[in-house]
């Protein structure tokens, strides 16, 4: 079975510093969990829009090997991330938010 790409990042914790300097090219996201994890909300025009979405991102998700915490009501999905090898936020987190965010905007 080959490597998951991603497989062999460190699952280091960002530093509080670290975070708040990547979190403005993600503007759409907001702390949680006492900066544990981030969460935004993705809105589509219904619900086979965001199930398609999800599709697309389960399949991004598994080849980081990096899985979101998630919701869907209709045509809402509901994304947490947060790194539970690190215990708290980590670049996987960053990196799959971008990836999500791409997602959406080509939605
Ligand atoms: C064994 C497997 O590689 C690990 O459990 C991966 C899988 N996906 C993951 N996803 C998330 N969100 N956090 C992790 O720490 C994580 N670890």
């Amino acid at each position: 079975m080959p490597a998951k790409a991603g497989d062999d990042r460190p699952v280091e914790r960002l530093s509080p510093r670290q975070r708040d300097a990547l979190l403005p090219g993600l503007e759409a996201w907001t702390l949680a969990d006492d900066g544990a994890a981030i969460a935004r909300r993705f809105v589509f025009g219904d619900f086979v829009a965001a199930f398609g979405f999800m599709t697309r991102a389960a399949i991004v998700a598994e080849r980081m090997n990096h899985h979101p915490e998630w919701a869907n009501v209709y045509n809402r999905v509901d994304v947490r991330l947060t790194t539970h090898d690190a215990d708290g936020l980590s670049m996987r987190d960053i990196a799959l938010a971008r990836a999500l965010d791409a997602l959406a905007a080509s939605a």
